[in-house]
C-alpha cells in the first residue's frame, strides 16, 4: 500500500506557543486543507515560539523524518523583531520559490493595505514544499485559496505523492492534464 500523504502545520506564535490564546491559524489551515483534499493524508502539527532554531528544527524534522511533501507555517512573516519565519524558512530550504509569496501579498491586498508588510516566501527542502502564511487566521483561507491551484503540480515535479482535490471546493491546475 502506498504510504500515507502527511503535511505539516507549524503554528510560530509566541503567544500561542505560550498558551496565551489558542492556535486559531493552525486549526484553519488543518481544516482548509481537509476540504481541499480528497487525497487521504495526515497532519503532522508543531507549534513553536517565535525562535529561528525552533522553527528550523521543526520545518527539518517535519521534512526529514516524517517524509512530509507539503508544510504550511502560520506567524512571524511581519517586521516586528521577533517575526524570523522567513528567515528560518530559507535558511533550510535548498531553493526558494518566490511566487507563492508574491501572489499571496498580491491577493491579501485586496483584503487589507498592510499586506505588504508579509515577508512570506516558500521553498523547497529536498522533496518538500514550504508555504509561509500569516499569523492572523483570516489570512490562511486568502492566501490558501490564492496559492493553492498550483501546489498538486508542484509536488508531482518533487516526485512526490499526487494530491487529489475537491473540484467544488478548490481548482487545481496540472498542465498538460
Ligand atoms: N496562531 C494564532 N492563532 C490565533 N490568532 C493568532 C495566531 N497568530 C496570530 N494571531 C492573531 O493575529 C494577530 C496578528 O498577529 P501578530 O503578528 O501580532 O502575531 P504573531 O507575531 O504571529 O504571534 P505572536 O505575537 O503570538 O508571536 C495577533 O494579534 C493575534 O490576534
Ligand atoms: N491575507 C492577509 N494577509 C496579511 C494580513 C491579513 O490580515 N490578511 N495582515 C498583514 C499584516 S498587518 C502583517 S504585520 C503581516 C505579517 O503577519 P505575521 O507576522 O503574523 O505573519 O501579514 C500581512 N498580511
Amino acid at each position: 500500500m502506498a504510504e500515507r500523504i502527511k503535511i505539516g502545520i507549524v503554528t510560530v506564535s509566541d503567544r500561542a506557543s505560550a498558551g496565551v490564546y489558542e492556535d486559531i491559524s493552525g486549526a484553519a489551515i488543518n481544516s482548509t486543507l481537509q476540504q481541499y483534499l480528497t487525497s487521504p493524508w495526515t497532519a503532522c502539527y508543531r507549534l513553536v515560539a517565535d525562535e529561528r532554531d525552533q522553527i528550523e528544527a521543526a520545518l527539518c524534522q517535519l521534512v526529514d523524518d516524517e517524509g512530509c511533501c507539503l508544510v504550511v507555517t502560520t506567524g512571524g512573516t511581519g517586521p516586528a523583531k521577533r517575526d524570523v519565519t522567513p528567515e528560518a524558512t530559507a535558511a533550510v530550504c535548498d531553493r526558494m520559490m518566490p511566487g507563492f509569496g508574491e501572489l499571496m501579498r498580491a491577493e491579501s491586498l485586496k483584503y487589507v493595505a498592510t499586506a505588504i508588510l508579509s515577508r512570506q516566501t516558500a521553498g523547497l527542502r529536498h522533496q518538500a514544499l514550504i508555504i509561509n502564511l500569516p499569523g492572523k487566521p483570516s489570512a490562511i483561507r486568502q492566501c490558501l485559496d490564492a496559492v493553492f491551484p498550483a501546489v498538486p503540480y508542484c509536488i508531482d515535479l518533487l516526485e512526490g505523492p499526487y494530491l487529489e482535490c475537491d473540484g467544488d471546493v478548490i481548482t487545481v491546475f496540472r498542465p498538460g492534464k
